[in-house]
């Protein structure tokens, strides 16, 4: 099969569609990227031929002709060819069996400025309805029904393509879906990945159109969604600020994960680059134990999914915490410290420690939600997270040891933990906690007491580093010794 480049703008109504010329009796294939149209015709296919546009303007359907005069071929339409919805031609098992081919002089349908568009909610007529499935985002398919209604006199009979839309927009979901499928989205420069090149990172730069859309799943509809395709939604498990998470089974592995929504539209490219940084530090991290795992993200209805690794918990102070032995409390801290230590070398902090955000899964305690991650080198915008876990520093806008910010918001974080009370958000308790003046914890041992006022220290440059937390002797501790006071 040879593979030919149809080169000719469809942006031009003119140039309809489809000219199938000469031999079409045949089985061809169009291949586009990812997009193969498969168009079995079973008849003689002249009633293409008397376009015409094509007989005003032959020279307009050179190329085509060229390339499919000879019978069977492949061809690679260039992406323009399908951005019109006339050009929609999905995969289509077979044509409509009750239509005349053998009726000469048909015309080809017309362009969109030329059509009527019904938008009908009628349900299917008989006769001449055809369902053709097609292709959504992510590969799965969609049903996209055309009408094929007949008109006018005997003599001048004319078919009239009309595409049922269940939307109202004039272009279909399904060819957003499509044009997206066509030429692959932008690839985003990872900020937290600061050894990647250029080439690396956009294969498809110099290629890409811009109408492919900046992100290909925001389309909407249920027909298009990815999140409805791929997973089945089991129960929220959870809410933030600004997101819902829910526990999902994905259908094609049969696999739990937890699917983190957005909750707000991101309507404008910022919101969404900024949305995406939580997405972006995640990926750059890789693997990690004590780190919640980043599996996919994607935009749809203008919301940012994220598919996560699915935990049990998190040790939000409103949730029964099983923390309730000092041992248990340093294991937590141990291993939060041990992802603060890997994302730190990595040079990124993650700037919301608290207990709403460490999950726990099997006994393994996961750092979550980097929706507020940024690099420790400052070059990336620093958007703190909840003032009740912030160090006096980030509130006055020193931003010089961002590390440490994570180290007073871990103390903190472990400190409301063994209290069991929330902890303030303003007041004077709220700033004696700043100032190295926390209360006795009665039932803990000294050391704990101690290491966790040395976390909160106002200075940052006294706080350990992550690194240094974890050679503390008191990780190394026997049980007994730390439950003597
Ligand atoms: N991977 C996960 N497994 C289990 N539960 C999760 C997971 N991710 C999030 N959750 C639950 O959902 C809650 C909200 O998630 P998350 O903190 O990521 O949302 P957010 O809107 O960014 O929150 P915030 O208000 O802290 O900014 C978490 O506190 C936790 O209870
Ligand atoms: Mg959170």
């Amino acid at each position: 099969m040879k593979r030919k480049t149809l080169r000719r703008s469809s942006r031009n109504s003119k140039n309809c569609g489809m000219i199938m010329k000469g031999s079409l009796a045949n089985h061809f294939t169009v291949q586009l990227d990812q997009v193969s149209l498969n168009l079995s015709l079973q008849q003689n296919s002249s009633q293409f031929q008397n376009l015409p546009d094509f007989e005003a303007n032959p020279s307009a359907a050179e190329p085509l002709s060229q390339d499919i005069d000879g019978g069977d071929k492949d061809f690679i339409l260039s992406q323009d060819f399908f951005c019109t919805p006339d050009y929609i031609t999905p995969e289509m098992p077979a044509m409509p069996i009750n239509l005349d081919w053998n009726k000469e002089n048909v015309q080809c349908p017309n362009s969109p400025e030329k059509i009527r568009t019904v938008r009908s909610k009628r349900p299917k007529l008989e006769g001449n309805m055809v369902t053709f499935p097609g292709s959504n985002i992510s590969g799965h398919q969609e049903l996209v029904e055309l009408e094929i209604e007949t008109l006018g006199t005997d003599e001048t009979k004319t078919e009239k393509v009309v595409q049922l839309q269940k939307n109202h927009s004039y272009v279909s979901q399904s060819a957003v879906a499509l044009r997206c499928r066509v030429m692959p989205p932008p690839c985003l420069k990872n900020p937290y990945l600061k050894n990647a090149s250029e080439m690396d990172i956009d294969p498809f730069g110099n290629q890409r159109s811009k109408c492919a859309g900046f992100y290909p799943a925001g389309v909407g509809g249920e027909d298009l969604s990815r999140y409805r395709t791929d997973f089945h939604e089991i129960e929220q498990i959870g809410s933030g600020n600004f997101s819902r998470v829910f526990k999902v089974l994905k259908r094609l592995d049969g696999c739990m994960y937890a699917v983190k929504h957005s909750l707000k539209r991101l309507h404008h490219d910022t919101e969404r680059c900024k949305a995406l940084m939580e997405v972006q530090a995640l990926a750059s991290l890789g693997t990690h134990e004590n780190i919640v795992g980043y599996y996919s993200s994607w935009f749809e209805n203008e919301q940012l999914y994220i598919q996560m690794e699915l935990c049990d918990r998190s040790l939000s102070i409103n949730k029964p915490s099983k923390l309730s032995t000092e041992e248990e409390v340093l294991e937590a801290m141990h291993q939060i410290a041990k992802a603060l230590q890997f994302i730190h070398e990595k040079g990124i902090a993650h700037l919301d420690v608290k207990p709403d955000n460490i999950y726990i899964k099997n006994g393994v305690y996961k750092l979550g939600d980097f929706g507020c991650a940024t690099l420790l080198d400052g070059s990336l915008p620093i958007e703190e997270g909840d003032a009740r876990y912030m160090p006096q520093e980030i509130l006055n806008d020193k931003y010089d040891h961002l590390d440490k910010v994570d180290i007073f918001s871990l103390g903190a974080a472990i400190f409301e933990l063994v209290r069991g009370l929330p902890l303030p958000e303003s007041g004077p308790h709220f700033l004696n906690l700043r100032e190295r003046k926390l209360p006795l914890l009665p039932g803990h041992s000294l050391p704990f007491q101690n290491l966790l006022k040395v976390m909160m220290d106002p200075d940052p440059t006294r706080r350990p580093s992550a690194k240094e937390l974890l050679e503390n002797p008191i990780f190394g501790r026997p049980p007994r010794t730390a439950r003597s006071k």
